[in-house]
């Protein structure tokens, strides 16, 4: 006999309302739901027999859940021949139905389906929240990764500051090194990486430092990681891989009794806009990404695949953050690390907004490079209220979605980065100040400003293979329309003729069969 068990702990409360409501929709005759008698926390319900029996349970137990969820979480199970009748007396009701009903039936439960799985998905949002946050906090903790300490860490070279925190490279000593540190050896300064004899075969981290003492550091803090957590469930493959955090227990070297700190892999030594600032680029990406020199002999056709590739991997990242209702409003080419074996990364979630759940969504906050935001200046109308309680938010989401697309933000960043990327005169701070004062004058229509601009500009890559390059650029580097829709989502870029013919791909995977890197 196989048991199907639902246990209906606070965490998995809608897979059972779903599956009620499901009945419901269907067309179960649910008999009078007797009263319900009061359950003791963890005591198990076992429903068995007739199939009426178990949508009543169902329909009772999703009711009784919806109230007293928290405190009584139980079992329901159920033998497979009593599931056969359960869909056996389902098929016969709804064939019994007259017409009228079965459409009003089969009309409401195609709309309640788009509901929940339409962008950025009720549904799976959801699951996420109930069922993968609490498993990944378990796993994290039974796998130690949520148990770091000062002491597990050396800090090295700095490498950045933003306006809540400081950005380190680190290392993770090894557990026996890290518990042998004595601190009072070295005063309070800190050991020194060198002082250790194997310290190039440790793990190299990043270590974000949050800042002590300003204002409303700690909240980005608690955000960023938020974030990180939620992109490591829900595409770990787009962003740099998030270790954890820990505070620190004492003043010692960098770290400050009580200060919080960021732990993330080290993804590689260098951002896209490391790469865009050297005069050999996007040569200098050839080897990165292809692990070889490509075939094609003419230099333009390399350039143009190699710029093709980068901004695939961007707007499939794009598409997978946005899938998941998470905005990053920060994109450009430093927040973008590119890795050892080819791969860009997204960081620097701090700006980030999950307009799922409506986290990190502060109505008149912008994003914070100027030099690319998109003339909207923020995700969604000003007019927009703040968010309501996440369940609420959640509920809503499927609907400020569709009337707003507010993943069409990003997507302007991305085509920034485009024309930057093909047309070196862009690729200087004063060619992008020139550029945005430019655009902006021309109503942020880029084929006007291609007959106006006094940038130094080539457009030769963009208008390879009939301009496709060229067209992708106009159609992320505009204003919003009426219904503030007209520039393309990342879905829709990735099936622009741009990126048909897929030449790049080829290349990348050719790449992989060939070479081990
Ligand atoms: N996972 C990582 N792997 C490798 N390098 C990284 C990683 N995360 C961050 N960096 C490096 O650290 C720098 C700063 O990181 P980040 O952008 O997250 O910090 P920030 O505080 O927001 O700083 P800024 O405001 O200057 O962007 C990046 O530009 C990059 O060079």
């Amino acid at each position: 006999m196989i048991e199907f068990i639902f246990p209906l702990s606070i965490g998995y409360g809608p897979t059972l309302r779903c599956f009620a409501s499901i009945g419901c929709i269907i067309g179960f005759k649910t008999p009078k739901i007797p009263k319900r008698k009061k359950r003791n926390p963890g005591e198990c319900v076992r429903v068995c027999g007739s199939s009426s029996r178990i949508v009543t349970e169902l329909v009772e137990s999703t009711m009784h859940s919806l109230t007293q969820l928290r405190e009584y979480p139980y079992l329901l199970s159920f033998d497979t021949g009593s599931l056969i009748q359960l869909g056996s007396t389902a098929i016969s009701s709804f064939a019994e139905l007259p017409d009228g009903e079965r459409w009003k039936i089969v009309s409401g439960s195609a709309f309640g389906w788009f509901y929940l799985t339409a962008r950025p998905g009720v549904l799976k949002g959801a699951l996420d929240s109930y069922v993968l946050a609490p498993l990944q906090f378990v796993v994290d903790g039974a796998l130690g990764r949520r148990n770091w300490k000062r002491t597990d860490f050396l800090v090295d070279e700095r490498l950045g500051e933003g306006s809540f925190g400081t950005v380190y490279a680190g290392f993770v000593l090894p557990r026996k090194l890290a518990t042998d540190q004595d601190d009072d050896e070295f005063g309070r300064r800190g050991r020194r990486i060198e002082e250790y004899k194997d310290y190039k075969s440790f793990d190299k981290v990043i270590l974000k430092k949050v800042k002590v003492g300003v204002q409303g550091a700690d909240e980005c803090g608690e955000m960023e990681e938020w974030f990180n957590y939620r992109m490591r469930r829900a595409a770990p493959d787009t962003c740099a891989k998030y270790l954890g955090s820990f505070r620190a227990d004492a003043t010692r070297g960098q770290f400050t009794q009580g200060g919080k700190w960021l732990v993330w892999k080290y993804e590689g030594d260098s951002t896209l806009l490391d790469f865009m600032k050297q005069r050999n680029f996007p040569e200098n990406l050839e080897m990165p990404l292809f692990g070889r020199t490509l075939k094609s002999k003419d230099q333009l056709q390399r350039h143009s695949l190699i710029i093709k590739q980068i901004m695939r991997q961007i707007i499939s990242s794009l598409n997978k953050m946005h899938a998941t209702g998470i905005v990053h409003r920060d994109v450009k080419p430093s927040n973008l690390v590119v890795t050892n074996k080819g791969k860009l990364k997204f960081i620097d979630f701090g700006a980030a907004t999950d307009l799922r759940v409506g986290k990190n969504f502060v109505p008149e906050r912008g994003m914070l490079d100027p030099d690319y935001c998109p003339p909207e200046l923020y995700v969604l109308p000003e007019e927009t209220p703040n968010p309501p309680p996440a369940p609420v938010a959640a509920a809503l989401s499927p609907f400020i979605w569709q009337f707003n697309s507010p993943d069409l933000f990003d997507m302007y960043s991305a085509g920034v980065i485009l024309l930057q990327m093909a047309c070196s005169g862009l690729r200087t701070p004063i060619g992008l100040q020139l550029f945005k004062k430019e655009i902006a004058e021309v109503g942020y229509d880029l084929k006007k400003w291609r007959g106006i601009t006094k940038v130094r500009t080539n457009f030769e890559v963009l208008d390879l293979d009939g301009g496709t390059g060229w067209d992708l650029v106009t159609k992320l580097i505009c204003e919003r329309g009426m219904l503030r829709r007209g520039r393309l989502s990342a879905a829709a870029a990735l099936r622009h003729p741009y990126f048909l013919l897929g030449r790049d791909q080829a290349a990348s995977v050719l790449s992989k069969l060939t070479l081990s890197r």
